[in-house]
């Protein structure tokens, strides 16, 4: 009897899981929940876009995705490792393991050259051959800023020094809040461009953003309103 299988996806493939994730704070009377129960998944390979509109929950979401910030309730999976519901230390080691993320506030130390910036978060994850900080920073356009400090570079070159830190370590997830918030059309086109490739290479890519270029390179758009998640491919459903 010829026995026919039907190719199931692998749950090896889910490497960023999101369960039930709900974020209280409370700042003296005032009590807001950011987060009421967001479920989502970021396949290897897989480009996803999160938007929505100011006060959605947006940065909450990829602070606790990135282990920043801890969830109140639910749970983040990174690779198989749950990552939330940890001591800060070991979430640090996890994110350096796991994950490269791309903040607006920019991820580089202000005393450091660009390069040992680099450096610096490669140091943070033992027993993996790091990628050279000059190759690095040749993919970004940045060979010759190497020595720069990131107070001498331009907010563009900022952004491309940022992305080269996140993807120092060669991340399974990369997370990035608005990496092309402030960019010029060229700039946004390459930090779009090298996000692509590296979901190519199988890392699975979440950016939060308002730009119409990063939702289209996307697979998936979910739009986050009021602290809930939704799928969507709709342009009418993308609200700024
Ligand atoms: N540390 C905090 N303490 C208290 N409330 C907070 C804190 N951080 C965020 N919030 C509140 O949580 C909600 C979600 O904020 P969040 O920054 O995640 O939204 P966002 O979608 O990223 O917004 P924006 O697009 O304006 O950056 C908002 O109502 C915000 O005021």
């Amino acid at each position: 009897m010829a026995v026919t299988t039907v190719p199931s996806r692998s749950y090896d493939d889910d490497v960023l899981t999101a369960r039930e994730l709900y974020r209280f704070y409370r700042a003296g009377e005032e009590e807001t929940l950011a987060l009421r129960g967001v479920s989502l998944t970021v396949r290897r390979g897989e480009t996803v876009a999160v938007v929505g509109p100011s006060g959605a929950g947006k940065s909450t979401l990829l602070a606790c995705l990135a282990g920043l910030d801890e969830p109140s309730g639910g749970e983040v999976r990174v690779d198989g490792v749950r990552i939330s519901h940890r001591p800060e230390t070991e979430r640090a080691r996890l994110r350096a393991r796991h994950i490269g993320v791309l903040l607006q506030t920019r991820n580089l130390l202000p005393h450091l050259s660009v390069r040992d910036n680099i450096r610096l978060a490669q140091r943070a994850v033992r027993g993996r051959p790091a990628v050279a900080a000059e190759a690095l920073l040749e993919q970004v356009g940045l060979a010759q800023r190497a020595r720069s400090l990131p107070r001498q570079l331009s907010g563009g070159e900022l952004a491309r020094a940022g992305l080269a830190v996140a993807l120092a370590n060669s991340p399974a997830v990369l997370l990035a809040d608005e990496p092309t918030g402030e960019l010029d059309g060229g700039t946004e086109q390459l930090v779009l461009r090298m996000v692509r490739e590296r979901a190519a290479e199988g890392c699975a890519v979440l950016i939060v953003t308002h730009s119409p270029e990063a939702v289209r390179i996307a697979d998936r758009v979910i739009a986050l309103d009021d602290g809930r998640a939704r799928e969507t491919r709709e342009a009418s459903d993308v609200r700024h």
